[in-house]
């Protein structure tokens, strides 16, 4: 997969993803990292990239023609087809289900926004969908990208080894992840589930389901709300409410 990044902070992306999983992605060739300056496409002495926002106001707006210059350079630089994707708050919540398309995709081009944004036009002109990592507003767009960049990197074929691709991931099934142990068995901050210890890969798969439920009807009733559970998942479900209840 080629990722194209339009930033102001071209480095800011490369360095993010030189760790780890996305590392070893880029490493092993999986995925291929590119980042393009609008500062280098803009015009004139000051090479301008932002200007005064119509209508006033605070801060600055980034200019149409430098990010289109460097979307159009990005996009011409490999014949494949290509996705732009937009980061910003306003856009399409990201989701697992989103990264699983995002990550099958030959080519993604992601534009990374500065200052109070970019011009809408340029938005309504070159954006396929605009995403969001979350309800709160970051410095620019380029952690936001970096978030892209981790996620679909670690489902890329190869990307994870043996022992990390077997982690069941939260959201995966879209329900939280169970908690995890390892050593000391007995700790001053507590002991590991007995389950856990026994051996009995059935009871400890079990007891695993049972906990990712719990915690996600606990704690994001929002997405538990989302799925309709399968009649063992109830069962688990009851068997843990009667044991509260002992
Ligand atoms: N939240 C977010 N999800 O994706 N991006 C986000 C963000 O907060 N981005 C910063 C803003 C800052 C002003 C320009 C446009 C990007």
């Amino acid at each position: 997969m080629r990722v194209d990044v339009i930033s102001l902070f071209p480095d800011f992306i490369a360095q993010c993803a030189a760790f780890g999983v996305t590392g070893r992605a880029v490493e092993r060739g999986l995925m291929s990292l590119h980042g393009w300056n609008p500062r280098d496409h803009a015009q004139g002495n000051y090479r301008r990239v932002d200007d005064r926002p119509f209508g006033g106001g605070p801060g600055m707006v980034m200019l149409i023609d430098p990010l289109r210059s460097a979307l159009s350079a990005a996009r011409a630089a490999d014949p494949r087809p290509v996705r732009t994707i937009y980061l910003s708050p306003q856009g399409a919540p990201l989701t697992q289900a989103k990264v699983h398309e995002l990550a099958g995709r030959e080519r993604l081009l992601l534009l990374c926004g500065r200052y109070e944004g970019i011009d809408e036009r340029l938005i309504a002109a070159e954006v396929d969908e605009e995403l969001s990592i979350g309800d709160y507003v970051l410095s620019g767009g380029e952690l936001a990208a970096a978030v892209v960049v981790d996620a679909v990197a670690r489902l890329q074929e190869g990307a994870l080894n043996d022992a990390e691709s077997a982690v069941q991931d939260s959201f995966e099934d879209g329900f939280l992840d169970c908690p995890h142990y390892t050593r000391p068995v007995s700790h001053e901050l507590g002991s590991v589930p007995e389950v856990l210890m026994s051996g009995n890969h059935g009871d400890i798969a079990r007891w695993r389901r049972q906990q990712s439920l719990v915690r996600t009807m606990q704690r994001r009733p929002d997405l538990f709300d989302e799925h309709a559970l399968s009649k063992s998942d109830r069962k688990l479900l009851e068997q843990w409410r009667a044991d509260q209840a002992e």
